[in-house]
């Protein structure tokens, strides 16, 4: 199992570097495709982006099955294009028990390279399109606190010290 990191860590505010396409098909970048989707179900998740794993590479898995039967690789994603918008109540394994409101897209086209080292297009909306735009936004060393106000994401530092010294 590989290692979340949990805000603050200055590390998730990396910005990830594409990843060199000749090397998907790799048993190493293989084996890393791996070890993420078994760390995202352990958590468990839909999604996880490489940044969340000291990985600043640009890929994110994700799976919203609930029988792990629909896992998909997005290897150096772009949006194309993008549509209407949509509320979610956003979670994230990096910031632990903290939930808020989020507005994005709500319909996205995303051109990306799959797991066979091929580029893709995808047009999807809904939670795939949030859980999406959410790890892309890892990818950029964003997260979804920094959608809400300076005092709140303060309070949300604080709740999660808190927490950490409890659980220490
Ligand atoms: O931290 C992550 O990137 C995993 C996120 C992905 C996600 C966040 C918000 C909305 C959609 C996806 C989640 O923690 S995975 C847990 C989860 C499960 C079901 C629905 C939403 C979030
Ligand atoms: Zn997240």
């Amino acid at each position: 199992l590989l290692t979340i990191l949990e805000f603050p860590d200055p590390r998730l505010r990396t910005v990830a570097a594409p990843v060199d396409p000749a090397q998907v098909t790799t048993p190493e970048f293989q084996r890393l495709l791996d070890d993420m989707f078994e760390t995202m179900y352990d958590a468990p998740g839909i999604g996880l982006a490489a940044s969340q794993v000291d990985v600043h590479q640009r890929f994110m898995v994700i799976d919203l099955s609930d029988d792990k039967s629909e896992p998909q690789v997005f290897i150096n994603p772009e949006i194309v294009e993008r549509d209407g918008e949509q509320v979610y109540q956003e979670g994230c394994l990096s910031v632990p028990g903290i939930f808020a409101d989020v507005t994005r897209a709500n319909s996205i086209r995303v051109r990306a390279i799959g797991r066979d080292g091929q580029p893709y297009e995808l047009d999807t909306d809904g939670l795939l399109a949030v859980c999406i735009q959410h790890e892309m936004d890892h990818l950029a060393g964003k997260l979804f606190v920094d959608y809400l106000s300076p005092l709140k994401r303060e309070m949300v530092r604080k709740k999660l010290a808190k927490a950490k010294r409890s659980a220490a």
